[in-house]
């Protein structure tokens, strides 16, 4: 990350910008958390208007952090961080969408309250969030600030880039990818180890399609790679665990590998 910030101010010597510390940037993307979802199980708020009257504060810190990270003249700073902050009620919409995914989806879960709180999946999903309206804002480098501090705490590495529709479902989110422009349907539902990742890394195809596209209600089990950006998984698939596909497949399929395993009783007889 620190090269990351050195070549970002190498890239331009000049710019007369301080980029507040990623200390600074993620506590911030924390308190937005945390002012959604706070004690309880979730505030409800009555409205939109309700919840902007009490987000107030979060604006203005995100307006300080991006007027000392961008070169936006004060009016663009202050007009950015007011569209963030309109889309502050949809944020919440979305991520209880992601809440109720996650909950009804998994047995061990107990409350809501308990996924807001425990869940690696759920915390990579709402930095994931934050970052994608922010990269969505035209914001340079905090967006992928805040994906990598959610990737660096839980191993879930989103690119702020990626399109993922909602009731997005990561259950024991550890070692999960998902590339720039990889694109996820709605009720997506992944386990741990699953790469959704490029065929090639050469530098040329910045910009070009390298991730793949994922279908409605897919499911993808534990360890799975998908790769590529013309891969397309259609809607209601199931990838079996370990799989690695580099191709697409229809719609209602399912991928699974049937290895041949041994098994061999080794309690001596006599
Ligand atoms: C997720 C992935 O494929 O990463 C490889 C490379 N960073 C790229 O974006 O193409």
């Amino acid at each position: 990350m620190e090269d990351q910030f050195l070549n970002y101010l190498f890239d331009k010597p000049n710019r007369k910008v301080s980029i507040p510390s990623n200390e600074i940037i993620s506590e911030w993307a924390k308190k937005v958390v945390h002012f959604l979802f706070p004690e309880s199980s979730g505030k409800i708020f009555a409205s939109a208007e309700e919840l902007k009257k009490y987000a107030i504060e979060l604006e203005h810190d995100l307006f300080g952090i991006i007027s000392k990270s961008c070169e936006l003249q004060h009016t663009d700073c202050k007009e950015t961080s007011m569209r963030f902050f309109d889309q502050l009620p949809e944020l919440y919409r979305i991520l209880n969408t992601d809440i109720t995914a996650i909950y009804e989806g998994d047995p061990a879960a107990v409350s809501r309250f308990e996924v807001v709180r425990s869940y690696p999946g759920f915390y990579a999903i709402c930095f994931y969030r934050i970052a994608h309206l922010l990269f969505n804002l035209g914001i340079p480098i905090i967006p992928r600030i805040l994906t990598e501090h959610a990737h660096s705490r839980t191993g879930v590495d989103i690119h702020p880039a990626a399109i993922i529709g909602e009731y997005f479902y990561i259950d024991h989110g550890t070692g999960i990818v998902i590339g720039e422009t990889a694109v996820i349907g709605q009720y997506v539902k992944l386990y741990q180890g699953v790469t959704l990742g490029a065929l090639s890394v050469r530098k040329v195809l910045a910009g070009v399609k390298r991730h793949p596209t994922v279908g409605d209600r897919v499911v993808i089990y534990s360890g799975a790679t998908i790769l590529g950006g013309e891969t397309v998984i259609g809607h209601d698939s199931i990838i079996g665990g370990n799989v690695w596909l580099t191709e697409s497949i229809e719609p209602f399929s399912t991928a699974y590998h049937s290895p041949i395993i041994n098994i061999r009783n080794t309690k001596q007889t006599s």
